[in-house]
């Protein structure tokens, strides 16, 4: 329980209501889920970031939740709208790509954080507009050319693809950069930031602890990039038990004996470590190929074919020719009042001041997906202008 906001209970009951802004600040908004109201505000602590803290009306106590996902920055106002399990935030005078956000309160994710935290939870997700690429699960044995593809399509597609930086506990190669090929840690931190719920997913591999942090997928959802991650069949089965929506690949190699002339030529592995991640290799490929964790298996034989089929699978095979266009970004009227039928969110234009806001925005969330930790994608959206001829235009996605 933390010290109670500036806001006091009876404000709650008395004046603020779900989707409306309160009178007394210029970044705040509540919104009430089942016995619990939301108020979601700006910088109260001096900080940038848009602050949450929780009314528990059975209890009649404040709560300072523990707070995951990157928060937004403050902004000139908000508007709250409660969904079944998240609140829909929507920012005044931000940037198209950073007006929409939800804050999870009742999903499935913050509800495994509460349960390994025992503390009350919620979670930061931005909104983005249509079908998002999802993140990419690349996964498979050790050589097998997991690093050599990746690798290959970062170096293609350097704006497209952005790699998450997972947490080990092994020894850097000689190579290996800290913060770039992994976050080299002390197997007690990293044990300690588990149980804190850091961690998207984390295995023991080869007798190390490796682990893919909620902020290792988010920095690159924060770069707007399709994240990559580059992790072994048990953390594969775990990202597909989470909430992150991804594509799943497994790479297989076309016989175990080259398996291991790759590794052996590698040359990164003691003899002791390569004949360990052999053995492994096995039953993971056995996983690998039966588990239907995975949506693809790619046999990578030679290189550059291997390669080619990667393209393919990920849609990026004609990218050059018919680049796939965008489904466009919302702009919010910075004075607005928002209301809600069914799954739609109607968000009307007050003042006439802004020459280039339309009149109405219909949000549409009927189609949510993913979420926390990452992007909630699936959002749609209709934005009907008038003019002075009393023509109308309508654009957005139906
Ligand atoms: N198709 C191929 N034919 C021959 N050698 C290959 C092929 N693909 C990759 N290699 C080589 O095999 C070695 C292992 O590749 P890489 O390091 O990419 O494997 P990895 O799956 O990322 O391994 P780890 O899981 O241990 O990180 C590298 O030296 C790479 O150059
Ligand atoms: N479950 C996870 N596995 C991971 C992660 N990062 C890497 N890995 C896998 O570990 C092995 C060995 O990697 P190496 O760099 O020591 O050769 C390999 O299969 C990787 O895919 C992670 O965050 N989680």
């Amino acid at each position: 329980m933390g010290k109670a906001p500036a806001l006091l209970v009876d404000d709650l009951q008395d004046g603020a209501q779900n989707g409306l802004e309160l009178k007394n600040g210029t970044c705040k908004a509540t919104a009430t889920v089942g016995d619990k109201t939301y108020v979601i505000g700006g910088a109260d602590d001096g900080t940038l970031s848009i602050e949450v803290q929780i009314f528990d009306r059975n209890l009649g106590e404040w709560v300072r939740p523990t707070v995951r996902g990157t928060k937004p920055v403050s902004c000139k106002g908000l508007s709250a709208v409660p969904l079944e399990d998240k609140i829909l935030i929507l920012k005044k005078g931000s940037k198209p790509d950073d007006q929409i956000w939800f804050l999870e309160v009742d999903t499935q994710y913050v509800r495994q954080q509460q349960e390994s935290l025992g503390t009350e939870v919620v979670a930061w997700s931005k909104g983005v507009v249509g079908n998002a690429e999802k993140p990419v699960v690349i996964s498979g044995p050790s050589g097998v050319s997991k690093g050599t593809l990746i690798s290959m399509l970062m170096k293609e597609f350097p704006s497209m693809f952005g790699f998450s930086v997972s947490h080990t506990t092994r020894a850097p190669r000689d190579m290996e950069k800290d913060g770039v090929h992994y976050h080299f840690t002390e197997k007690s931190i990293m044990e300690k930031e588990i149980k804190e719920g850091k961690f998207l997913e984390f295995a023991s591999v080869h007798g190390n602890l490796y682990g893919t942090s909620v902020d290792a997928v988010e920095l690159v959802a924060d770069a707007g990039k399709r994240c990559i991650l580059d992790i072994d069949v048990q953390g594969a089965r775990s990202v597909r038990a989470s909430s992150l929506e991804a594509i799943f690949i497994f790479v297989c190699p076309p016989s175990m004996e080259e398996l291991e002339k790759r590794l052996r030529d590698r040359g990164t592995e003691t003899e002791e470590q390569i004949l360990k991640r052999l053995r492994n290799a096995a039953a993971e490929i056995d996983q690998g190929k039966s588990s239907h964790i995975f949506d693809f298996i790619l046999y990578n034989d030679k290189l550059v074919e291997s390669y080619d089929r990667l393209k393919k699978l990920l849609g990026l095979d004609d990218f050059v020719t018919t680049p796939k266009s965008g489904p466009g970004e919302i702009d919010l009227p910075i004075d607005h009042s928002v209301s809600k039928i069914d799954n739609k969110i109607i968000i009307n234009r007050i003042s006439s001041g802004e020459k280039e806001s339309k009149n109405l925005i219909i949000l549409d969330v009927s189609s949510l997906k993913g979420g926390a930790p990452g992007r909630t994608r699936g959002l749609n959206f209709q934005a009907i202008g008038s003019f002075s001829n009393g023509l109308t235009e309508i654009e957005g996605l139906s």
